[in-house]
């Protein structure tokens, strides 16, 4: 049977049609998902009822916040950023479908209902969420359970014709992609991979084979934590874009530091230099560290990238040179 164009039959096409179109900017987020559902032909292989995907898509919409940054804006850059990096034929056959499933859903999912405010922020506040989490990846607990607590109702519920065996597996990936988006595991996560790839590069074996469960969900760990880094590795205009949209919502979280009385966090002081250097010290620190690793893993698929990200690390040297030359003269 074939399956409509839109997800679901509709008597009015046209309107259904805006609805979804990303460029009208109504829904980005389940335009985008429901797109790379299609392409990946995800709908067929795992049954989903299309009218399901959509209202799950629209729930999970709706339930990002409208935050600067951390909106629906960047749960549908982030799964989009999946997808071309599941492409890369440096890993081509290494993940299976429910792999990819996982790995698609965990990137669309991964921050909904942030609350535009960092996990330190939070304990310190002793926020409900930190309270309920126990000051453990507080967000990303968070985001995971309301991902799945979407789920629950039957008409949003796609992956009703999983096996029980199945969704638990789903379930297990997911929550793991998802938690491992929380910088705090960054130094350990990105040790784990260098390791990985260390004794797989011993093996001598030109491509990747990966049995264990513990070694499939490290790649992807560390996949869903590059595609939530890859502001950087984009083209300039469109990741200053995303530095705006951040900095907007550090400052307002340097704001609401200030009127408690509390220590205003390093990156949410409004001043023309630290945009430029805490960049340019966030790249040099993470960003680059993860990504070189991740271009060795895919080696030549992410030279691209990391041209990219050394053009960019050189466009805020510049610019914070010009700034501290300007105001020292
Ligand atoms: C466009 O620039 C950035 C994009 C993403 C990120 C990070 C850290 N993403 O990590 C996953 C989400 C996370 O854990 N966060 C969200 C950001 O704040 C920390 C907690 C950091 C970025 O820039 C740095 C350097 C200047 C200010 C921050
Ligand atoms: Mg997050
Ligand atoms: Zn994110």
């Amino acid at each position: 049977t074939p399956i409509p164009e839109l997800g679901v039959e509709t008597p009015q096409p046209e309107e259904l049609r805006v609805e979804l179109n990303p460029i009208s900017g109504e829904r980005p987020l389940t335009a985008i998902t429901y797109r790379i559902f299609q392409e990946r032909d995800l709908i067929r292989t795992f049954s989903i009822e299309p009218h399901k995907l959509l209202s799950y898509l629209f729930a999970l919409e709706d339930s990002y916040q409208q935050v600067p940054y951390h909106n629906k804006l960047h749960g549908a850059d982030v799964c989009q950023s999946m997808h071309v990096l599941l492409n890369s034929s440096g890993i081509k056959d290494v993940f299976n479908e429910f792999e990819i499933l996982a790995a698609i859903f965990a990137a669309v999912v991964h921050d909904v209902h942030h609350s535009g405010l960092t996990n330190p922020f939070l304990i310190k506040t002793k926020n409900d969420l930190a309270i309920l989490y126990n000051n453990e990846s507080v967000l990303e607990n968070h985001h995971v359970a309301v991902a799945f607590k979407l789920l629950q109702a039957d008409e949003r519920n796609i992956f009703s014709n999983l096996s029980a065996e199945q969704m638990e597996t789903l379930r297990k990936r997911v929550v793991d992609m998802v938690l491992a988006t929380d910088m705090a595991k960054h130094k350990t996560l990105l040790a784990d991979f260098q390791n990985l790839l260390e004794a797989k590069k011993m093996s001598g074996n030109d491509y990747l084979t990966l049995e264990s469960y513990d070694d499939r969900i490290l790649v992807l760990k560390n996949l869903i934590h590059c595609a939530d880094l890859s502001n950087m590795t984009k083209p300039l205009d469109t990741y200053s874009k995303w530095i705006d949209r951040l900095m907007v919502e550090f400052w307002k979280q340097g704001d609401a530091e200030r009127d408690l009385g509390l220590d205003i966090s390093p990156m949410c002081v409004r001043s023309p230099t630290t945009k430029d250097k805490h960049q340019i010290g966030f790249i040099n620190s993470f960003v680059h560290p993860l990504w070189e690793t991740w271009g060795s893993l895919v080696y030549p698929d992410a030279n691209t990238i990391l041209e990219t990200l050394a053009q960019n690390r050189e466009w805020h040297e510049a610019s914070l040179a010009a700034l501290t030359s300007s105001t020292t003269d």
